[in-house]
């Protein structure tokens, strides 16, 4: 996946200013940078939920700047949201079912004329939910209402959502805002089992050590630009990057 310089303008305001990077597929690449540097509009914008002004994204050879999400979907991107957006009406399990993608019970025409076709496949998903669940941690929760989740327990679902979805590029915003160190690390390592399955993930992630630690591959945004892309470890030699974004922090977290 990559983008040529995008351009986002809201009002006045250039939220996004000329990005552009590729992500190497098959890589976990974070997307770092100050409050307010661009990073979810330029996600949003990657997922086809926001037009850019100006600019491009393709997602291997296929130009897909004109695409809406769900046709993006069916080429496998997938996202999360910095906020969880559970179906908090729904349980937990029902939750995955319902981000399981191209499902036929969904035609009324599969449902007259093949419904066994449907019942068989209802079947796999079925199975497919409950593995996932498993997985991540949810499965003996799976009766209850997603709404009553904890917080770090909805982040688990909303990856498990998207894990349904089966994504070949996961765009991650913020997995682990909001989520006590063991869950960054039980997250860490889904995301890292994630990419030996074949999935590129992409993160807006602001824990440096984390990105340190799982990603292979890191870009900088400042005003809505790329500063620059390299190794956590080459970025920290990186003069501007160090004025512009990580200071004297370098191994702290930066936040707001
Ligand atoms: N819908 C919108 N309408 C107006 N301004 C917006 C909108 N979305 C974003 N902005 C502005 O665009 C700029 C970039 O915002 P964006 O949320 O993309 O940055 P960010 O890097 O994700 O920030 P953070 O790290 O705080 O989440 C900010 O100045 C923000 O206030």
């Amino acid at each position: 996946m990559a983008c040529v310089d995008l351009h986002k303008s809201f009002g006045g305001a250039k939220a996004v200013n000329g990005a552009t990077f590729a992500v190497p597929e098959g890589s976990v690449t974070a997307l770092i940078g100050p409050n307010g540097a661009g990073k979810t509009t330029v996600v949003n914008i990657l997922s086809g939920a926001m037009a850019s002004d100006t600019g491009s994204v393709t997602i291997g050879d296929q130009d897909v700047t004109r695409l809406p999400t769900h046709k993006r979907a069916d080429l496998g991107m997938v996202r999360t949201f910095q906020l969880s957006r559970e179906f908090g009406g729904l349980t937990v399990f029902e939750n995955l079912m319902v981000a399981a993608r191209r499902q036929r019970g969904e035609s009324l025409i599969d449902i007259y004329f093949r419904p066994r076709l449907v019942a068989s496949q209802q079947k796999e998903i079925t199975a497919r939910a409950a593995a996932v669940l498993a997985q991540y941690g949810l499965y003996e929760v799976r009766d209850e209402w997603a709404r009553a989740l904890s917080g770090g327990q909805k982040r688990l679902l909303e990856i498990s959502r998207a894990v349904m979805a089966e994504p070949k590029i996961l765009l991650l915003d913020e997995p682990m805002a909001g989520v006590n160190p063991v869950l960054i690390d039980r997250i860490g390592d889904h995301i890292l089992d994630l990419r030996k399955t074949g999935v590129t993930v992409m993160m807006v992630e602001h824990n440096l050590a984390v990105v340190e630690k799982i990603c292979d591959h890191v870009i900088v945004l400042a005003e809505g630009r790329t500063l620059a892309t390299g190794q956590m470890s080459e970025l920290r030699d990186n003069t501007e990057v160090v004025r512009a974004y990580l200071g004297g922090v370098l191994d702290g977290r930066i936040d707001s």
